[in-house]
Order: C-alpha cells, then sequence, then structure tokens
C-alpha cells in the first residue's frame, strides 16, 4: 500500500472559504460548509472583429465561403504599471497574475524602475505622449475588458489615461493607488494626489490602496484600527468608485490580515491568515490584477475580492520560504500551482474541488420509469442544489445522448454547474462537456487527457489505493471511490464500506467523492469520518419522481454535518 501522502493542500484550503463576512478561515478543521455557488458563466461574449467580420461575409456571400471561426474568449485585462526590473511587483507581477487567473494581460509601461529586494534604486518615466501611444495602440484594436493601473507617476500620465478610458470604455477599471513602495521610495509625485481623487477615482470600479495609502488619500490621517479602515473607506468611497477596499496586511496591531470592503452600504471584514514570510514584494499588483482577471471573467466585485485574497494568500504560503535576493522583501511564486499537487498535471482551470460537494449521477433507467426526460433530471437536481452533474446513459442511442447532453451542457452553464459525461469522451468532445468520468474498464485518464487536453475535468472510480495512485499519475483532477454502501443502481458492485474509502482516501492525492447508496438519512455518516479530501457525496437520480425533494434532503444532511464538525 503506498504511504499516506499529504493532503492535498488547495482542496482542503479552498473548501474553507466562505462567503459570509463573519465566518471566515478557520484554521484546522479539514471539512468545509457547502461552497457558495460558482460564479456564472463569463458574461465576455464579445466576438473578436476577425470572427466578425467573418460572419459579416459569409452571411452575405456564397455558401463556398468558409464557416466562422469558433468564439474562443478570452478574458482581457489591461495593467497600465510600471515595470519592476526585480520581477516581483509592477508590470511583471500583473501579468504573471492574470496568467495565473486565465486571464490574458496586455501591458501599457508607465516607467521603468531599476529595483530589486532592497528597494528602488532608479526610476525613468515614460514620456506622457508614448503613453497614450501604448494605450491607443492596444484600446483601439483588442477588445480590453478591464484595465488595471498602478504606478502612475505624474499627474498627466493620470490625466492620459483618464482621456483614453473615454475614449475607448472598458467594462471595469481596478485602481490600486501605488504612490510609495514597501521599501519606502516614492513612486508617484505627491501632486498626483488630486488628480487621482478628483478624475481618476470618479472613473474606478474599485480602489484598492493600503492603509498607508490610505492616510495618504485623506491627508495623512492616522489609522491604527479596523474601525480607522472603515472610516478611510467611507472617505474614499465619496470620491466616486463604486467599492472601496482598504487593505490592512500592514497594519501592527492585528494577528490576521484584515481586509475592509465598503460597497457605498455595507462594511465587510475580509479575514485572511497572516503568512510569516519575507517574500511579500507585490503583494499589492497581484491582488488588483487578480481582481481585474476575475471581473474579466464576469465576477461579481466581493467575489472577485475574494478570489483574489485567497489567491495572494495561497501563492505567500507557497512561496514563504523562497530566496530570491539579499534584501527584506523578496518576491514570491505566482504559478505556484504549476508546482502543487494536485495542480501539477493540468487540471481544469476553473475546478474545484469544492465543486464534488453534491455530484449528481443521471440513471436512464430511472428516467424511463418516470416518464421524465434527462434534461428535466438535470435541472430538478441543480434545483435541489447539485453542485456537479454526471450524464450517466448506458442506454441511450448515440445520437440522442448527443443531443440531451447538448442541452444538459446549456442548463449546466447558465447555473455555473460543471457537467461531465461517463465513460463516453466523444459525446463530451461533441456537446462541449466540462469532463468525462471514467472507471477501471474504461479509457484511462491518461488517454482521455490527450484527447480532451487540459482544461477539462476527469474524474476516475477507484476502489484500491494502487488505482487512486495511477489516477494520480495519469492526470486526473479527482476520485470517485465506492460503493461505500450496497447499491442497486450499478450491478456487481463491490461494497467497500467506511473502511475501504478510508483507505483509498488516505493514499490519494486526489480530492475524492463518495458513491453508491448514499441517501440522505446516511450521507451525514459519510461526511462524519473527517476524511481530508473526501470533498462531497454521488447520488444517482433514482429515489423518487422530483430530485429537487431528495437534493434538498441531502444536502440538508451533508451541510449540517460539514457545520457539525466544524464547530467540534
Ligand atoms: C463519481 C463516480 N464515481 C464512480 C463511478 C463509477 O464509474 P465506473 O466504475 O466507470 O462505472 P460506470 O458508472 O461506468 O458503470 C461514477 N460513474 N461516478
Ligand atoms: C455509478 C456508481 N458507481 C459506483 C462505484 O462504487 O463506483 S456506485 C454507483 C451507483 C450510484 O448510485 P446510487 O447512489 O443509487 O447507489
Ligand atoms: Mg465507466
Amino acid at each position: 500500500m503506498a504511504s499516506a501522502p499529504p493532503p492535498p493542500q488547495e482542496a482542503v484550503h479552498s473548501g474553507r472559504r466562505l462567503l459570509s463576512p463573519t465566518l471566515f478561515f478557520s484554521s484546522s478543521s479539514p471539512l468545509r460548509l457547502r461552497p457558495s455557488p460558482p460564479p456564472p458563466p463569463s458574461a465576455h461574449r464579445r466576438r473578436s472583429r476577425y470572427s466578425r467580420l467573418v460572419a459579416a461575409s459569409s452571411s452575405s456571400s456564397s455558401s463556398s465561403a468558409p464557416p466562422p471561426p469558433r468564439e474562443m474568449p478570452w478574458p482581457h485585462v489591461l495593467t497600465v504599471a510600471g515595470s519592476d526590473s526585480g520581477g516581483g511587483a509592477g508590470i511583471q507581477a500583473d501579468i504573471k497574475a492574470c496568467a495565473a487567473l486565465g486571464a490574458y494581460c496586455s501591458s501599457v509601461v508607465t516607467a521603468v524602475t531599476a529595483q530589486n529586494t532592497a528597494g528602488v534604486q532608479g526610476i525613468h518615466v515614460v514620456p506622457e505622449e508614448f503613453i497614450r501611444e501604448q494605450l491607443n495602440s492596444v484600446l483601439s484594436d483588442m477588445s480590453v475588458d478591464v484595465v488595471k493601473t498602478g504606478m502612475l507617476p505624474s499627474i498627466g500620465v493620470v490625466k492620459v489615461l483618464c482621456e483614453s478610458l473615454k475614449k475607448f470604455p472598458v467594462k471595469a477599471l481596478v485602481v490600486d493607488p501605488v504612490m510609495v513602495s514597501t521599501s519606502g521610495d516614492a513612486l508617484s509625485e505627491s501632486s498626483t494626489l488630486s488628480v487621482y481623487r478628483d478624475e481618476l477615482f470618479a472613473m474606478a470600479d474599485i480602489v484598492t490602496p493600503n492603509v498607508k495609502e490610505a492616510s495618504r488619500l485623506l491627508g495623512n490621517v492616522s489609522l491604527h484600527t479596523v474601525s480607522d479602515m472603515r472610516s478611510a473607506a467611507e472617505s474614499i468611497y465619496k470620491f466616486g468608485p463604486k467599492y472601496v477596499l482598504v487593505k490592512g496586511g500592514d497594519m501592527p496591531e492585528s494577528s490576521d490580515a484584515v481586509d475592509v470592503f465598503f460597497d457605498g452600504k455595507e462594511f465587510i471584514e475580509l479575514h485572511g491568515r497572516r503568512i510569516k514570510t519575507r517574500n511579500t514584494h507585490g503583494t499589492g499588483c497581484t491582488l488588483a490584477s487578480c481582481i481585474a482577471s476575475e471581473l474579466a471573467k464576469g465576477a461579481k466585485m466581493l467575489h472577485a475580492v475574494q478570489v483574489a485574497k485567497n489567491f495572494v494568500e495561497s501563492a505567500l504560503h507557497h512561496s514563504k520560504d523562497l530566496i530570491i535576493g539579499n534584501g527584506p522583501q523578496g518576491p514570491f511564486d505566482h504559478l505556484f500551482k504549476l508546482k502543487s499537487p494536485p495542480y501539477n498535471v493540468g487540471s481544469h482551470q476553473n475546478f474545484k474541488p469544492d465543486q464534488l460537494f453534491l455530484y449528481a449521477v443521471t440513471d436512464s433507467g430511472m428516467n424511463k420509469k418516470w416518464g421524465r426526460s434527462i434534461k428535466e433530471a438535470v435541472q430538478a437536481a441543480i434545483e435541489g442544489g447539485a453542485t456537479i452533474v454526471q450524464l450517466r446513459e448506458k442506454d441511450s442511442e448515440t445520437r440522442e445522448f448527443l443531443e440531451a447532453a447538448k442541452a444538459c451542457v446549456e442548463i449546466c452553464k447558465s447555473s455555473g454547474v460543471p457537467l461531465l459525461i461517463n465513460d463516453r469522451v466523444d459525446i463530451a468532445l461533441a456537446c462541449n462537456a466540462d469532463g468525462v468520468h471514467v472507471g477501471q474498464s474504461d479509457m484511462s485518464a491518461r488517454e482521455v487527457r490527450e484527447l480532451l487536453g487540459p482544461g477539462k475535468i476527469i474524474g476516475v472510480s477507484c476502489k484500491t489505493p494502487a488505482q487512486a495512485q495511477q489516477a494520480w499519475n495519469d492526470g486526473a483532477d479527482y476520485i470517485g471511490c465506492g460503493g461505500v454502501f450496497p447499491t442497486t443502481t450499478k450491478a456487481n458492485n463491490p461494497t467497500l464500506g467506511f473502511e475501504g474509502l478510508k483507505t483509498v482516501s488516505l493514499a490519494s492525492k486526489l480530492p475524492v467523492v463518495a458513491i453508491g447508496g448514499i441517501n440522505a438519512s446516511n450521507a451525514g455518516s459519510v461526511i462524519e469520518l473527517g476524511l481530508p479530501n473526501l470533498m462531497g457525496v454521488a447520488y444517482a437520480l433514482v429515489e423518487s419522481q422530483d430530485e429537487r425533494v431528495d437534493y434538498a434532503e441531502l444536502h440538508v444532511a451533508a451541510e449540517g454535518e460539514f457545520a457539525e464538525a466544524q464547530r467540534l
């Protein structure tokens, strides 16, 4: 038997994030409450100029014209900031942060700094007219979704930016009011303060000062407590942005990192772990770029801020022992996910192990029995709280299955719930499903990955530690482990019981979903096992005609257990 691996860090980590303003970041329990529903799918459906052109010409010309290319929207952030020669902050941090979160990042360089881990040794400001030219080049051509600003060294630069944004409006503007580096070096003339406040903030969707910047923006008021941060957020809000985030990472008094988010009505305290590390250079730039990336993907502001905060915290944690440079403030690794299990095998960029929480599996026999379509079964399961859906259609004809799968893709997409196909890679490809679930007698995860590529979710059924190890080696994203209880849904299925589930889960480097005979009355006992990488329970749509009842009950049972375990 393989030796017990460490629990998958990000899987557990991401499961503890709660949207409630009061319940953040329990520190040790591996269990979690039901995750907040995933954000709606990207609202970014803009066509590129090229695809519009081709579409227009193909509709007006003869049928021999080539078909329009498939749209491949790519959320686009433009950063307007300074270059950091040390690579930890500024433009360099912005590009890495956007890349890590799956957004494209173009860049307008406002200044070139000579900088390292000791501080800023020199600044060369780019002439304003050349900044205007860069802005013009990018904004006139590239369908930018969100602009994020960093170092804006002079009044003239801020004004050029405001003019460009009026000429080329974008979906959102994220302003990180970078004025002084953490090393204490000025990055912006003090005269820019007024134009920041009077012109740029009025156009901004969010402004993200740290306490020092907030203090400067407000005439050097002293900010020592969270209550001071609230007042500062309220005052900055009056300059015109839609949201303000005052970051408390530098507050000496707090043991955790508290940020204050203000939307004009409500203050929300966002609590995070304070990571002990010298490698914090570029955290502000990174946070703002992550917010911009999430907004470009279509997220709501509070969600974008929380994703960004979680990302920075994880990156700091994974980079805490890196040694780059001899100065007091080192850079961190934005691309840590490429190295950390279970992400080193090209997982789906939007797959979060939390999504395994309530896993619905369709059953064609039952649909026939109840006289309902696959689509209706899926719709009902989602309404009842399912967080992921698998189409398991063992006796449908291919064409019929594909039609149903296409309809289900649409339903799932509009609810932000991933849709997987059981066994049939061809169907998954044809309907552009989010992934595939395979068993030990199906194609291997490695072969499926070859066909589907790195962007899709792959699950593998495992009943032994060796199979779990193989799934990991093959690049799967999660494993399904069962039968936990006897089942009538799958013929000749061995029952593993709690012991089997425990053995396989503890040997798995991947997140696990339990399956087999699970219902509202026994789901709690499965969750109660407290296995660190057990992320949820799978359940076939067999029990009744109306899955809303089943799922709602199952949901309540599972959530209750998670909540209980977290309290203990
Ligand atoms: C989540 C989940 N776990 C296990 C299975 C079983 O897959 P497999 O062993 O391939 O058996 P069939 O479903 O194909 O009969 C599953 N489908 N989902
Ligand atoms: C599809 C499937 N796979 C299993 C496994 O043990 O791998 S058990 C199972 C059936 C799940 O249906 P129900 O919730 O009705 O038991
Ligand atoms: Mg199978």
